[in-house]
């Protein structure tokens, strides 16, 4: 589904990422663990068109991704939710969920109820603006409109960052079935351990840059994993 090979990005002169190479598939969720600061924001910038790589190759789904620009990665089925979650504060929960339409088909332009039925606060929610929600609705409205786009692969960027306890048990219930549902590939960059460990069914840690250690979770012991991405 993706393949990363080689990926280098610079901003400015200094390089950020350094020979990485990652691959995703669908029915799988792919964590990128590290501490702050190691590059796993750029990574995902660089994925999904935001920022551009300086070297290497992105394939998705069987093309070369590397110089599309975003709203082209939107529309052949690359959702990103990023960190920060950039939600329209002016929108209401509805029309920030409409964004996702831009990149569907006019046929296929309609909130799945599915989406509804995974995070029932933005029904509840749903004429209200999307700046007076709270930390976690906004986060869960960022996962719905990226859902929105019906994406074959999704970028999440630190979901649980700043969120209360309840809201992440059930973000961390949809990515599993998401994952579950066997038809899309999940990328998810976490610093929250105890929540990528146990979600993750591959798993690459990144420091300054550079992947040093990755596998599938079942290769390695907990501790070791814990190690690996605290230095
Ligand atoms: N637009 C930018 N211009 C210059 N340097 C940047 C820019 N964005 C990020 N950096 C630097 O690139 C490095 C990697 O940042 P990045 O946000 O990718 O790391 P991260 O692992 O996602 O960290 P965090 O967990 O804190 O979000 C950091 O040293 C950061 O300061």
């Amino acid at each position: 589904m993706l393949k990363v090979e080689n990926l280098d990005l610079h901003y400015g002169q200094s390089k950020i990422l350094k020979d990485v190479s990652i691959d995703a598939s669908a029915g799988q969720v792919t964590c990128i663990m590290g501490t702050n600061g190691v590059g796993k924001t750029s990574l995902l910038k660089a994925i999904s068109g935001v920022h551009h790589r300086s070297a290497g190759s992105i394939v998705f789904d069987g093309q070369n991704i590397g110089k599309m620009q975003p709203y082209k990665l939107a529309s052949i089925g690359l959702g990103y939710v990023p960190q920060g979650r950039d939600i329209f504060p002016l929108l209401t929960v509805r029309e920030n969920l409409e964004t996702g339409f831009s990149c569907l088909p006019r046929a296929k332009r309609m909130v799945p109820d599915e989406i509804y039925e995974l995070f029932p606060v933005l029904k509840d929610m749903e004429n209200r603006r999307g700046g007076d929600l709270s930390g976690g609705q906004q986060q869960q409205l960022s996962i719905g409109r990226a859902l929105v786009t019906n994406p074959k692969l999704l970028l999440l960027d630190e979901p649980t960052e700043g969120i209360q306890p309840n809201v992440i048990q059930q973000i961390g219930r949809v990515i599993e079935y998401l994952r579950d549902r066997g038809d899309i590939a999940i990328v998810l960059v976490e610093q929250y351990f105890e929540f990528a460990y146990a979600l993750a069914d591959q798993f690459y840690v990144l420091r300054r840059g550079e992947v040093t250690m990755s596998g599938s979770k079942h290769q390695f012991n907990k501790a070791e994993m814990l190690d690996a991405v605290s230095v």
